[in-house]
């Protein structure tokens, strides 16, 4: 199939949702501008962030919508957050057992706003090069991912030997989406009705360039 000059680029919605101080943003501007932020305030409402990959010969701009994770700073905007989302990043801090507990609140919050079960979604886990202040055992995520049907990811916005991972999260989810939209007449239940991904970590000699799914 040629693609033409002038073909509209397609719009992916993926929203990054978690506890505040996890490292949404510094995952977000990671995958979108190759870098680790030096300094950070908390997120009032959302950042928009995005990048254009191309996969297959077909050019697909990447909409990240960085979220705020304190309540006081979101609630006017959740409704916005999960309206037309193509997928969801749920991430936790692995450096604080609270913001793991918290993530069946998030996922509550996103089943509340009626998202399609073809969404897909993953779950992250921040801050892996912080070693020796790891609290959320991997086994343990692993099973949380597992019971969810999700894909786990465990990396560091922070460490640049990890950023091939960062990318991975993303074009992870856009694949999933590219190949769940050429099915036609697929949209309304394609995605349940895939065989499911086994839940597996990625480490770093795993998931380069291509797609991780
Ligand atoms: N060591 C380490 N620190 C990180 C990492 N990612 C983020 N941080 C730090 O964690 C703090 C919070 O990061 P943010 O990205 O602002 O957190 P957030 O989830 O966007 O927080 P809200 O906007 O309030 O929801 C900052 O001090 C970051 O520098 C990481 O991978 N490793
Ligand atoms: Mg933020």
């Amino acid at each position: 199939e040629a693609t033409l000059p002038y073909e509209p680029t397609r719009i992916f919605k993926i929203i990054v949702i978690g506890d505040s101080n996890v490292g949404k943003t510094c995952l977000t501007f990671r995958f979108c501008g190759g870098t680790f932020p030096g300094k950070t305030e908390a997120t009032i409402g959302v950042d928009f962030r995005e990048k254009t990959v191309e996969i297959e010969g077909e050019r697909i701009k990447v909409q990240v919508w960085d979220t705020a994770g304190q309540e006081r700073f979101r609630k006017s905007m959740v409704e916005h957050y999960y309206r037309n989302v193509h997928a969801v990043v749920f991430v936790y801090d692995v450096t604080k057992m609270s913001s793991f507990t918290n993530l069946k609140t998030w996922i509550e919050e996103c089943n509340g706003h009626a998202v399609p079960p073809l969404v897909p979604r993953v779950l992250v886990g921040n801050k892996c090069d912080l070693k020796d202040l790891i609290q959320v055992p991997s086994s343990l995520a692993l099973k949380f991912a597992d019971a969810h049907n999700m894909l786990l990811f465990e990396t560091s916005a922070k460490d640049p030997q990890e950023s091939q991972n960062v990318d991975a999260i993303f074009m992870c989810l856009v694949c999933r989406l590219k190949a769940q939209r050429s099915l036609p007449c697929r949209d309304t239940e394609g995605w349940p009705a895939q065989p499911q991904p086994h839940s597996r970590r990625l480490d770093e000699a795993s998931g380069k360039g291509s797609c991780p799914c």
